[in-house]
């Protein structure tokens, strides 16, 4: 079946103070995908992320959103659809419970009633494994959990409003910092997202874990130097002869990656 592009960005640059950092980026998310970005700190995969998200504006190049060329940034105007960000740190507010942390768009700028507000928010809770949890606070939950409110916040959506379900979903390093356990519970739920109702089938993350890279992505590509490296699927990074890519996965300070200390 032909495959179809969600976002595509096409010769896209851009640069932080003067010092380049995208060197004119080609590529395309297509639907049903699980696409991972790696590559070494500092080389650009979030800034990819919020560009994509719509967060930062390009300096050149352009960013088609299901075919079409969208102006500016997300805050410009209409978007043909919803793409749900979960940042590196779970962002919750403190002094929210759970379930206003989750529901928090919906009871601000939704008419919907609270209980039925409330009954969306248990149904997300229960989707990433945290029933029960909505009158906690934050600081009573671990950084796994944390992460999975987070997780339950970017999915939840208004039913009264189709175009509010998130088509993709950006997932910015969700195992960094989380012990082994914890981050296969994560990747497992990832995973489990994309092919439930009320989930979301494309997913596009950055990650350095090895064991979150592996199995979370369906495509992977190496950003290095501005530019996309190589790209390729999971089963293809043990064989790879590039250097940049055995050198990233050997861990060796011997290659043609540069670490600026
Ligand atoms: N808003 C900004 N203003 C200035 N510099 C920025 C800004 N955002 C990112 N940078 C710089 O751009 C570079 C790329 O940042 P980015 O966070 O995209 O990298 P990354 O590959 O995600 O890194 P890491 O793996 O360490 O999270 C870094 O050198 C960063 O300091």
């Amino acid at each position: 079946m032909e495959k179809e592009p969600l976002i595509e960005l096409r010769g896209v640059s851009k640069a932080f103070g003067g010092y380049p950092i995208l060197d004119e980026i080609d590529l395309t998310i297509y639907r049903g995908e699980a696409l991972v970005i790696i590559g070494p700190s500092g080389t650009g995969k979030s800034t990819i992320l919020r560009l994509v998200a719509g967060l930062l504006p390009v300096d050149a190049g352009e960013v088609y959103i299901k075919g079409k060329r969208r102006k500016g940034i997300i805050e410009d105007g209409h978007q043909p659809m919803r793409i749900a960000l979960v940042f590196q740190q779970a962002a919750l507010f403190d002094s929210l419970t759970v379930d206003e942390n989750v529901g928090f768009f919906l009871y601000e700028h939704s008419k919907l009633p609270r209980n039925r507000i409330r009954e969306l928010v248990e149904a997300k809770l229960a989707m990433v494994g945290l029933q029960g949890m909505s009158d906690r606070y934050p600081s009573q939950l671990s950084g796994g959990m944390r992460k999975r409110v987070s997780f339950a916040r970017a999915l939840i959506a208004n039913p009264d409003n189709p175009l509010d379900d998130p088509e993709i979903v950006l997932y910015d390093e969700p195992t960094a910092g989380l012990d082994p356990i914890s981050s296969t519970v994560i990747e497992d739920l990832v995973r489990r997202l994309q092919n439930a109702s009320g989930g979301c089938d494309t997913y596009v993350m950055v990650s350095h874990q090895d064991s979150t890279i592996r199995r979370t992505a369906d495509r992977v590509i190496f950003l290095y130097g501005g530019k996309i490296q190589w790209e390729g699927k999971v089963d293809e990074i043990d064989n790879t002869t590039n250097p940049i890519v055995r050198q990233f996965f050997s861990a060796s300070v011997k290659g043609p990656i540069r670490m600026i200390d």
